[in-house]
This record gives structure tokens, C-alpha cells and sequence, in this order.
């Protein structure tokens, strides 16, 4: 039976109970088979799995997508509940934020101004917030993120190192659509025909990563994505593991975000990188 509740005081009392680990899965709802893999990941390892629900006003630009951000939570709750979640903590932008907006809040570091953070300024610190009171509300041993917020679970990652926090941050790898979409609860906004455009996305990923040489890879990514008119490319770039500039081979990430009609998509895959006779160059490599 999964218990859903709203408030801090709730939370702590079920929490408290717990007699093993807590294991958590933070979302902002609207969940699919990429949250239902956390949860699935988390109920593997711990009986206690908690589910946050919650959209973060902190997260969002002023011209973004906060207000028709879908929220679903008679369904989100039935998907917890088929994946024997515990709990659900969905509580109101009150009882995250009493008193207003904080006046603290986390700074997202260097990583957190490239990529993404270029895009979406302020995004990770207000990410990195929300995340890090969670942490605390609901004393998480163990937290699920997912790759395909690549550059939230290295920040996150890094949030932990720098602060030294209590919590095993364990990733899980992008859940896709059989044609290679990877899901999004954003995929809902996508028309049928945009939809169809966004599969350059994950196409131009793949055929890029089955290269092993850095120019080839972006190269070939770049073609596929500009086949696609209707793909508006934000970035795509090649960086190392943890998002700085790529190695001169071994593991590598491509990763790429794109406007499809009104709505921003992001992906990334790994891949690895072949020695080459070349010098590498140490910039980040990047093509918009
Ligand atoms: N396709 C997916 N595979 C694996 N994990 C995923 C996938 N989609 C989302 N997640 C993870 O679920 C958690 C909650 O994400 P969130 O609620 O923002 O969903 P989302 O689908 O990423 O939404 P959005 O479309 O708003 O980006 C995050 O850790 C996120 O990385
Ligand atoms: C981690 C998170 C729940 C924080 O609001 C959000 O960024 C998300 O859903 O990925
Ligand atoms: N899925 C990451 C959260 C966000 O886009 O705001």
C-alpha cells in the first residue's frame, strides 16, 4: 500500500519509521517508464523506496515551461503504487519553500555554467537546491537519477563530493522509446510530426557514438541532425565522462540538446574514443 503524503511533518514521521534503508526517486512527475526504471532500480536494492514529486519553481526560467509543466498525480501515484513504492511525498511550493523564495541557495560551480547551464541560467542552482533540502527531508541513504539528465546526475555527483553527504548517488541509463526517443514527460507536449522530427536526436547520437574518432563522430551527429529542419540544435557536444573536455580516447560522452517545435529536448549516449596519431586538442569540442 503506498502511503502518499504532502507534509514535512508527515515526511519525517515516515521516515522515522523506517527500520532499513531509505531509498529515494526525486521527479517532477508526469512519470513514465524512465521513473518506473528508478523506482524499480531503487525497490532492487532497498523495500523502502520514497518518491518525491514535486516541480520546482527554483528550476525554471522565466520563459520556460513551469506553469503548463504536466501534473498528473492520481496517475503518478497508481505507477508508484505498481512499482511498490513506499511513499509518495508530494508536497505543495509552501511547504518546500515556507516564507518565500530562499535566501541560500547552492551555487552550481564551473559545470554548472556550460551545456545545459549555458541554456538555462540559474537551472542547476535552483536543481541543486530543491535536491539538496530532499536529501535532508527525507534522509536519504541512497538516491536514482538518470542519465538522461547527464549533466544534473554529474552535478549532483559532485554536490555530494563537495559537501560531504551522507548518500550513495546511483545512476541509471536513459530509458527509450522502441524507436529510440528517449522518454520524457516533455515528449508529451511534441505533435505527431514533431515527434517524428525529434528521432534525429537519438539517431544522430548513435551513428555518432558507433564512431571511434572524435572529429568523425560530431561530424556525422552534425549531418543527421541538420537533415532534420525541423531540429533546432542548442549544442552538441563531445566531452569526457565528467563533462570536461574530451579525452584523446577511452570513455567519452556525446550529448546533445534541440529545439523541436516549441519544445527542448535533451539526449546523450557514451562512447569510446580510439587512440589516435594526432595531438589532441584540449578544448571542448563543441558545434551548435
Ligand atoms: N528516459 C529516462 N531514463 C532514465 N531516467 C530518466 C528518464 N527520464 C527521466 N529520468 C529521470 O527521472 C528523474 C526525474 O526526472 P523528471 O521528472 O524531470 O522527468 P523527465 O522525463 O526528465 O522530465 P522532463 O521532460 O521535464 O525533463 C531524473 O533523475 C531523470 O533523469
Ligand atoms: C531532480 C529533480 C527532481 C529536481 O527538481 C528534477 O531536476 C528532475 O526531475 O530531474
Ligand atoms: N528533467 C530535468 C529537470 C528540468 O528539465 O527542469
Amino acid at each position: 500500500m503506498t502511503s502518499v503524503i504532502h507534509t514535512r511533518a508527515e515526511l519525517a514521521a515516515a521516515v522515522a519509521a523506517v527500520p532499513g534503508e531509505v531509498a529515494v526517486v526525486m521527479t517532477m512527475g508526469a512519470l513514465h517508464e524512465g521513473h518506473r526504471t528508478l523506482m524499480r532500480t531503487a525497490r532492487a536494492r532497498a523495500p523502502f523506496v520514497l518518491v518525491t514529486i514535486f516541480v520546482n519553481p527554483l528550476q525554471f526560467g522565466p520563459n520556460e515551461d513551469f506553469e503548463k509543466y504536466p501534473r498528473t498525480l492520481d496517475a503518478d501515484v497508481a505507477a508508484c503504487a505498481a512499482e511498490g513504492v513506499a511513499v509518495v511525498f508530494a508536497p505543495s511550493r509552501d511547504e518546500m519553500y515556507p516564507g518565500g523564495a530562499p535566501q541560500i541557495t547552492m551555487d552550481a560551480g564551473p559545470v554548472g555554467g556550460i551545456l545545459e547551464g549555458a541554456s538555462r541560467p540559474g537551472h542547476f542552482a535552483g536543481m541543486l537546491t530543491v535536491v539538496q533540502k530532499l536529501l535532508m527531508l527525507t534522509r536519504a541513504d541512497v538516491a536514482y537519477f538518470g542519465e538522461k539528465d547527464y549533466q544534473q546526475l554529474a552535478l549532483i555527483r559532485r554536490l555530494v563530493r563537495d559537501l560531504e553527504l551522507a548518500v550513495d548517488i546511483v545512476g541509471v541509463p536513459t530509458v527509450r522509446e522502441p524507436d529510440g526517443l528517449a522518454m520524457s514527460s516533455r515528449n508529451r507536449y511534441l505533435s505527431p510530426a514533431d515527434r517524428s522530427a525529434a528521432l534525429a536526436l537519438s539517431r544522430a547520437l548513435r551513428l555518432g557514438a558507433a564512431s571511434t574518432d572524435a572529429e568523425s563522430a560530431l561530424a556525422t551527429a552534425t549531418k543527421i541532425l541538420a537533415e532534420e529542419p525541423a531540429v533546432r540544435v542548442d549544442y552538441l557536444a563531445l566531452t569526457a565522462p565528467d563533462l570536461g573536455p574530451p579525452p584523446a580516447s577511452g570513455p567519452a560522452r556525446l550529448l546533445v540538446a534541440a529545439r523541436v517545435g516549441g519544445t527542448r529536448l535533451i539526449d546523450n549516449v557514451p562512447l569510446t574514443l580510439a587512440p589516435s596519431d594526432r595531438l589532441p586538442d584540449p578544448r571542448p569540442r563543441q558545434r551548435a
